[in-house]
Parts: structure tokens; C-alpha cells; sequence
């Protein structure tokens, strides 16, 4: 993880990590340095001789000046290397993210992606610039000063180490024995979070049909579970620390009673006795720090993992050598495709749509239409056959400019919470004012926007919240007018919307659809009876194919499918 994150960095990066390192280091000396200067002091004071008291003085001064500068260039180094591995990562991330195929974009996925953006880059931050900085400075700091007081004295050193081997292997030996602990924790944590989620999402339907404390009882349930992993987790560490921490306590006791023993026989001076007493708490900072240390490794490494598997994700295939779009006509050859193994599979489709025919695909739900066109789109890759678009097969088409020439009017809109005007203007963003309103216009959606006191101008709330269905699908079709692509995949509305504004969307699909090759997800067959060409699919595999009045004398699953629609239209008139 450590060379991982490092890698990440510039040479500057670096270079004011190791500063930011090397500053700590120094200000440590430093402040072992000011005290030998104070015992130096004492020493010349006990011997009467007063005369140098002021070079003491200069000299502490210096110090403590050397100090803050040193402590100023450390915080300096340390924030610059932080917050250039956040920008980095993110930057890495950002550049990922356009190579994923839309598939990958699940809902889930997007609240996971929006954590690792915000909290677990911004530890990545925490654990370089704050963590590693002072661990690292620590530990050399506690070499050389290990070091200088084993040159002093080597046997007191050994007092001084005596129990920081035994006190390692219960620090070892705990984290493993609670790692478990910690696992079923996290689970716990994450199934209370989900449940959570679950339940503020369906707030309004537990309030409107269910009275009955069942999803309570299962948080409360969670919630429980939680606190007593978390129990378990905290006895663990504090049993496995408090342990540690004794080893290290009894290793001062021991180098306290050897030093005053070898004191008592004359072995060592009282200077060096107290040298060793002031000094050893340098020494033994990194292994008192060591559960600090730990608890933020694990606190950043489920971090550093989710940065790490986004990072690794698979990415849209693209070849070497990308041939750029050079017709519109769409051929699926012999294709197989299934999203999991064992689910729902695409059959052996064979299927030409001719540059600027309009081409239907109805069938039962869940029969396969919106697969075809996410294949066509790239949202997955067919595992057998080929999808061709001008002839050329569309893993070797540039992958930008295959979508470039594609726009997809789809049931969902997606609105941002801004203006109408760049709503709209997502579809082209170097597109004037001009563009956008002719666009409009012909999504029939122009007068409504003007009848706004704010007009164009209109802040949209949170997907489109203040507009109805039918006028957020003419935005999306305003957005496919401004775009101009050659291709358009029109997945039909299923909710009912007046009799208007049903009118205005079909006049503005029917201005959208001339020239161009048009694919309708179809779910009203009434509005698809001018296709060129309506394909029937049922369970993955084309049934059917040619025109309305084809597929009506063929008496097939199409005849079956109208029948019911008209006979629903029916009953919901008599019903009316
Ligand atoms: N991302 C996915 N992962 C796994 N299975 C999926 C995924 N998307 C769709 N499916 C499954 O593939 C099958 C075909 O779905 P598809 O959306 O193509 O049907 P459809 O004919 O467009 O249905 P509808 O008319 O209801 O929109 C369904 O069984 C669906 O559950």
C-alpha cells in the first residue's frame, strides 16, 4: 500500500514528503539536544562556575527558534505531499471512470463511487501526510537515539529492550487474534448502514401501508448485533493493547532498577543513569504509538482496497487502431449474450436495421428489447457474434465517436439541478441560445418553457422535480434535436400522460425520428404501426419480424400482444 500511494507521487511529492520527514527528525534531535544542553547547564551551575550562563542561554534560544522553523517546513512538506496524492488519485480515478462502460454505472455503484471520491481518497491524505510522516520520523528518530544510548552503555541498553520483543508478539499475536472480531464487525456495520438506507428510502411506503413494527424490530435488531460485535472488537483490542503496554512499562521499571543497581556498584555515572531515563521515552515513542498506528492502517486500508478495485474495474475494450464511424446501418451477427451466468440469455439474434428506417423492438417485459440496444450502446459486449455499425464491428469503432453519433431518448430522463437552458444544453455544450430554443421548438417543448416566469432561465430541482413526465421526455428529445446524431434509440414512455402532452411527445418523436436510423423500445404498439421494420422478442430470441400489417396477418405472439393492448384500451374506456 505504502509504495502504491507513493507511486502516485510526483518527484516534488516526494521530495517534500522525505523534508517533511526529515524536519520531524531534526526538531526531535533537536529537542534532545536542548535537553543535554539544560543537563550541561545544571553541571557547570552545581559547579559554581556561572561565567557561561548566557552562551547557555543563546544556545537554548537557537534551539527552540531551529525548532519552530523546523516544525513549519514539516507541516508545509507533509500538506503539499497529502494533498498531491489526493489530487493525483482523484485525477487517476476521474480518467477511470470515462473508460467504464455505462454498465458498470449501477445504482449502488454510483453511492460507492461517491464514497471513495470523498472519504476514502481524503484518507489517503490523512494516513501520507499526518500518519506516515510522524511514524516514520519516530522511528529513525528512535534509532539514532537507541543507537547513541547503546554506544553509551550497552548493557543498560538491554535493560532498555529487555521486554520489547515479548511485547511485539502479543501485539502480533492480538491483531490476528481479533482480525476475525473485526470482520464480523464491519459486516454487522454494513448490513445496520444497508438496512438503514433501506428503510429512509421506503419511509413513505412504510408510512402509507404498513403500521406493523417488523422493519423497526429488524433495525433495532441490527443495531443490537452491531453494538455487541463492537463490544467484543473493543474487549479484544483493550485485553491485546493493555498487555502490550505493560511489556513496554516493565521494560522502563527493568532499565530503572539495572541503572540504579549499576549506579549503586559504580558502573555508570548518575549523568548517564538520568541520560538513560530521559532518553528511553524517545525511544520507546514508536512502539507506544504503535497501536495509534495500527488502528489507522485499518481505518485507511478498506479505504486504499475500495480505491484499489475501483482502479482495476474492467474498462471498455478498445483496440489499437480505432476506425471512425463510416455509415449507420446496424447489424447484429449471430449474437449470444447473457449480463450473469444462468439468467436471462440473448439467443443467436440476427438482425439488419438499415441506415434511416425506423426499426420497433417490442415483446413481453423482460423479453430482451432495452439489452439490445445497451449492446449496440457498449453498456456490455456480446460473448458470441457481432455488432456492426456502417459494417465495422463495434469493438473496433473509436468508442467516443460511436457514442457521439448516437442519442438515446429514454423513459428515465436524467435532469441536473440547474437551469433548463443547460439542461438542455447537455446535449451539445458548445450549442448558442439560439440552438438550444430551435431544438426546443421542435421538441414541441419551447412554448411551455417561455410560459415560465423565469423561462430558459428556470432552476430544475432534483431530476427534473417540478415537471411531468411528458415534459421532461420532451427536454430529452430537445436534447437529442441538439445533438443531431445519426442514430436515436427512443425508449417509449410506459406511465400514462394526457392525452396533450402524449400528442406533443409523438410529434416531436416523429420530427426526431426523419433521416435518421431510429430504434423504439416499443411498449404502446398503436404508436409503432409506421415502422419500417417491428421485431418480436420473447425470452431473448427473435420471434417475429416484418410490418404491422404482416405481423397482424401472421397471427402470431404480435397479434396476441395487439389484441390485449386494444382490448385493454377498451375496458379502460368503458371504465372512463
Ligand atoms: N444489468 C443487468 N444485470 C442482470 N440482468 C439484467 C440486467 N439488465 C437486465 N437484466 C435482465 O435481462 C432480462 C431482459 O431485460 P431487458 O431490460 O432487456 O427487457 P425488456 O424487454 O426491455 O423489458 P421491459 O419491457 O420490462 O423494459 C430481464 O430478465 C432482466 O431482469
Amino acid at each position: 500500500m505504502i509504495s502504491n500511494i507513493i507511486g502516485y507521487m510526483t518527484r516534488k511529492g516526494k521530495g517534500m514528503l522525505g523534508l517533511a520527514i526529515l524536519c520531524f527528525i531534526l526538531k526531535s534531535l533537536a529537542q534532545a539536544g536542548m535537553i543535554l544542553v539544560i543537563f550541561d547547564m545544571l553541571n557547570t551551575i552545581i559547579a559554581g562556575q556561572t561565567d557561561h550562563l548566557g552562551t547557555y542561554w543563546l544556545i537554548l534560544i537557537g534551539i527552540v527558534l531551529i525548532k519552530g522553523a523546523l516544525d513549519a517546513i514539516a507541516d508545509i512538506g507533509k500538506h503539499f505531499a497529502g494533498f498531491e496524492i489526493v489530487a493525483k488519485i482523484r485525477e487517476k480515478i476521474t480518467k477511470r471512470l470515462k473508460q467504464f462502460s455505462l454498465g458498470f454505472y449501477t445504482n449502488e455503484r454510483l453511492g460507492e463511487i461517491s464514497t471513495i471520491i470523498h472519504k476514502d481518497v481524503d484518507n489517503m491524505e490523512s494516513i501520507a501526510a499526518h500518519m506516515w510522516s510522524r511514524m516514520f520520523s519516530d522511528i529513525i528518530t528512535a534509532l539514532i537515539i537507541g543507537g547513541w544510548l547503546f554506544a553509551i552503555n550497552w548493557k543498560l541498553g538491554l535493560a532498555m529492550v529487555s521486554f520489547i520483543p515479548i511485547g511485539l508478539l502479543v501485539f502480533v499475536f492480538g491483531i490476528k487474534s481479533s482480525s476475525q472480531l473485526e470482520k464480523e464487525s464491519q459486516n454487522r456495520l454494513a448490513d445496520m448502514v444497508s438496512l438503514f438506507v433501506e428503510y429512509t428510502k421506503g419511509i413513505p411506503l412504510l408510512k402509507a401501508f404498513s403500521k406493523s413494527p417488523t422493519f423497526e424490530n429488524k433495525l433495532k435488531d441490527s443495531t443490537i448485533k452491531f453494538g455487541e460485535s463492537s463490544k467484543k472488537l473493543s474487549k479484544s483490542v483493550a485485553g491485546y493493547i493493555g498487555r502490550y503496554m505493560l511489556f513496554l512499562d516493565i521494560c522502563f521499571g527493568i532499565l530503572a532498577v539495572v541503572g540504579a543497581y549499576m549506579v549503586f556498584h559504580q558502573d555508570i555515572t548518575v549523568s548517564t543513569f538520568i541520560i538513560f531515563i530521559v532518553f528511553s521515552k524517545e525511544f520507546y515513542k514508536p512502539f507506544y504509538h504503535a497501536e495509534s498506528y495500527w488502528l489507522k492502517y485499518i481505518q485507511v486500508k478498506d479505504s486504499y482496497g475500495r480505491i484499489m478495485t475501483l482502479l482495476k474495474a474492467p474498462v471498455v475494450d478498445t483496440c489499437r487502431n480505432p476506425e471512425r464511424i463510416k455509415g449507420f446501418h446496424i447489424q447484429f451477427d449471430h449474437v449470444h449474450f447473457n449480463y450473469e451466468q444462468d439468467a436471462f440469455r440473448l439467443v443467436n439474434v440476427n438482425l439488419d436495421i438499415e441506415e434511416k428506417s425506423m426499426v420497433a423492438l417490442v415483446g413481453p417485459s423482460g423479453s430482451g428489447k432495452t439489452t439490445i440496444t445497451n449492446l449496440i450502446l457498449r453498456f456490455w459486449d456480446p460473448q458470441k457474434g457481432h455488432i456492426r455499425v456502417g459494417g465495422i464491428d463495434t469493438r473496433k469503432l473509436d468508442y467516443d465517436d460511436l457514442l457521439a453519433h448516437i442519442s438515446i431518448v429514454m423513459q428515465n430522463v436524467i435532469l441536473f439541478s440547474d437551469t433548463i437552458y443547460e439542461n438542455i444544453k447537455v446535449g451539445r455544450r458548445d450549442a448558442t441560445m439560439e440552438d438550444v430554443i430551435h431544438a426546443a421548438k421542435k421538441a414541441m417543448i419551447h412554448d411551455f418553457i417561455v410560459s415560465l416566469p423565469q423561462g430558459y432561465d428556470t432552476p430544475l430541482g432534483e431530476n427534473g422535480l417540478g415537471l411531468s413526465g411528458g415534459q421532461k421526455q420532451r427536454l430529452s428529445i430537445a436534447r437529442a434535436f441538439l445533438k443531431d446524431a445519426s442514430i436515436v434509440i427512443l425508449d417509449e414512455m410506459t406511465s400514462n400522460v394526457d392525452p396533450i402532452n402524449e400528442r406533443k411527445i409523438q410529434k416531436a418523436i416523429s420530427n426526431l425520428s426523419l433521416n435518421r436510423t431510429v430504434i423504439v423500445i416499443a411498449h404502446h404498439l398503436k404508436t409503432i404501426r409506421c415502422a419500417d421494420k417491428i421485431v418480436v422478442f420473447n425470452e431473448g430470441q427473435i420471434v417475429e419480424r416484418g410490418n404491422h400489417k404482416e405481423l397482424l396477418e401472421a397471427n402470431g405472439l404480435y397479434k396476441n400482444l395487439w389484441d390485449t393492448q386494444k382490448k385493454a384500451e377498451n375496458w379502460n374506456l368503458r371504465g372512463a
